[in-house]
């Protein structure tokens, strides 16, 4: 057989396939249009969303995983073919920390998919004051990076705030110096968030130590600023890149190749039903007596349950008075959980769970 002939065979096998994909598709979309009549015969109002029913659906998907494509493409393939399914129950609203082309706009195309709605907001504050006003059922903030550690704003809302945590998003930081220019040579000025240029310094000072840096709200802006400015770049991600008709002068130029940010699903709902592997958020305080951090985290070693994650921030209230945010490995119904956080909650001053949610599958 002739190349030609080769192809146009296993072109046809392709067109019969796509056929049958998109009947089967079809067909999700449809029991997804049944899920939402019984989701509003039973009261659910307009929050058809179910985070640990996704994280199953996509744990399912890439544990099942025939090959040869790897699991974590096929699981985003399925992102979107349920991001368009839930779209068609009822569209989903989220508010973020704006502009658009920001790494927390990424962050919720990678959570949600392409057909959620998208709400960008000028600060934290505002995606906070957003959904506590139920303009948007959700939002999502950035809590902590893996290079600069923990983004205390965010924590600070958590503590005035009766929002909660309904799901994680781990999102891979590329940074790229994106410009008008074509050469390094002639770039001057580099504009970006003040977490980028820290995250970038090694790079910076070995291949552009003359250039002045510039601290800007958003690596977004700074995108706008260097497709505005001829001598200008800026770092920023894909998202930027694609949305200001930039130019990649140098791509993936982060100090840490592993440098991952980690977003928090905030919304009304107090506690997401078990995924089958989760995690729960508490905000705890305590005296400020000798010992009293150890008595408080006593009862998680005693009921066996891992912390994977603890923070501190002033209280606000009495200076060198402290208030804990701790991540906890399980579900907050889980029965070792449950032990563990009532003895934790005789322990402190403060508690309030803040969420109970399924831990990041994509
Ligand atoms: O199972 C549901 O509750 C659905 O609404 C269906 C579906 C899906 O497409 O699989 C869509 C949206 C939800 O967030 C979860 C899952």
């Amino acid at each position: 057989m002739s190349e030609q002939e080769q192809l146009r065979s296993i072109r046809e096998r392709i067109d019969g396939i796509d056929r049958e994909l998109m009947r089967l598709i079809s067909e999700r979309a449809g029991c997804a249009q049944t899920v939402a009549q019984i989701k509003r015969a039973g009261g659910s109002g307009d929050d058809f969303y179910r985070p640990e029913r996704e994280a199953q659906v996509l744990r399912q998907v890439k544990d099942a995983n025939p090959g040869p494509l790897d699991g974590e493409t096929l699981a985003r393939l399925f992102r979107e073919i349920m991001s368009a399914c839930l779209a068609l129950e009822a569209p989903l609203k989220v508010a973020f920390l704006g502009p658009e082309g920001t790494y927390t706009h990424a962050a919720v195309l990678k959570h949600f998919g392409q057909d959620v709605q998208l709400a960008p907001m000028a600060s934290l504050g505002e995606v906070f004051r957003d959904v506590e006003a139920g303009s948007c059922p959700y939002g999502v903030v950035p809590i902590e990076n893996s290079t600069e550690g923990v983004v205390n704003h965010t924590l600070d809302l958590f503590v005035q705030s009766p929002l909660h945590v309904c799901g994680e998003i781990l999102l891979r930081i590329h940074h790229h110096l994106l410009s008008r220019e074509t050469t390094l040579g002639t770039v001057r000025r580099v504009y970006a968030h003040q977490q980028a240029l820290a995250q970038c310094r090694r790079w910076l000072d070995a291949n552009l130590p003359q250039a002045e840096r510039v601290a800007l709200s958003s690596n977004a802006e700074a995108a706008q600023r260097a497709s505005q400015e001829a001598g200008a770049a800026a770092i920023a991600g894909d998202t930027a890149e694609a949305l200001y008709d930039l130019t990649g002068l140098k791509r993936n130029i982060e100090d840490h190749p592993d440098n991952t940010t980690r977003f928090l699903v905030i919304g009304r709902q107090a506690v997401i039903p078990p995924s089958g592997v989760d995690k729960t958020s508490v905000l705890v305080s305590t005296s400020n007596r000798p010992g009293a951090l150890h008595r408080l985290l006593t009862p998680l070693a005693h009921n066996d349950v891992s912390m994977s994650r603890i923070e501190s921030r002033p209280s606000r209230c009495v200076n060198w008075e402290y208030v804990y945010f701790l991540d906890i490995e399980g579900h907050s119904e889980d029965p070792k959980v449950k032990q563990a956080l009532a003895g934790l909650r005789q322990e402190s001053e403060l508690f309030r769970i803040l969420g109970a949610y399924p831990r990041a599958v994509l």
